[in-house]
């Protein structure tokens, strides 16, 4: 999937030759110190920040549509409109995003939100919020999937469900690219990210 990438942000060279291939129904683990370049790399993926160097792609995807607009990101900063009910949050990213796979209030049934529906999104906890943005994942189907450190400020039950919809995500065949400094229960292969020398 990805050869050879390099990134440079803020003037310094993050990190280069970090190369890694991920097949459908798989789930990759980035791990590494602080200030590695996990983050950086996700959103490399999600076409957020450029590469220096490097090749990647999604085989079998649709060629039509590029690797950006095959994949979810979900990272430190949500996308969250404050205002919006938590509902509406979820039919705007539904409108924004295309077809989705599955219905707003079931995608907050899922995530354990569908009490908070109404509510104005500002209103909602750190771990509430971390839950809306995760519910986003299930609005339009898309093949991969790109988490930030995904677990930050769930609670034990969250993380369970967090960790129900990769697996599901996997079992459906789709991609999941996960920075984490945590152990996760998943069957996840790992990429080790060391220091630019
Ligand atoms: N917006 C930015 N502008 C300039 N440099 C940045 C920016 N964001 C991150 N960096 C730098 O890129 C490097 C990698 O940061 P990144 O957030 O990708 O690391 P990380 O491995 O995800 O770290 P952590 O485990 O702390 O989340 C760091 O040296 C950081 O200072």
């Amino acid at each position: 999937m990805a050869q050879g990438l390099a990134c440079r942000r803020g003037g310094r060279d993050v990190f280069a030759g970090v190369g890694f291939e991920v097949r459908s129904g798989e789930i990759l683990e980035l791990r590494g110190p602080n200030g590695v370049g996990k983050s950086s790399l996700l959103r490399l993926v999600a076409g957020l920040v450029d590469r220096t160097a490097g090749d990647i792609a999604l085989q079998g995807g649709d060629e039509e549509l590029t690797l950006p607009e095959q994949a979810h990101y979900v990272g430190h900063l949500d996308a969250i409109k404050p205002p919006l009910t938590v509902l509406e949050n979820l039919r705007f990213w539904g409108e924004m995003l295309g077809e989705g796979s599955v219905e707003p209030r079931a995608a907050l049934e899922a995530v354990g939100l569908s009490a908070l529906a109404q509510f104005p999104a500002y209103t909602l906890s750190a771990g509430q919020r971390r839950r809306l943005s995760l519910a986003r994942l299930l609005c339009a189907k898309r093949p991969v999937w790109l988490l930030d450190e995904p677990t930050t400020a769930l609670d034990r039950a969250s993380r369970e469900t967090l960790y129900g919809l990769v697996r599901a995500h996997a079992a459906d065949g789709g991609l999941t690219l996960v920075a984490t400094h945590d152990d996760l229960p998943l069957q996840a292969r790992r990429l080790e990210m060391r220091r630019a020398a």
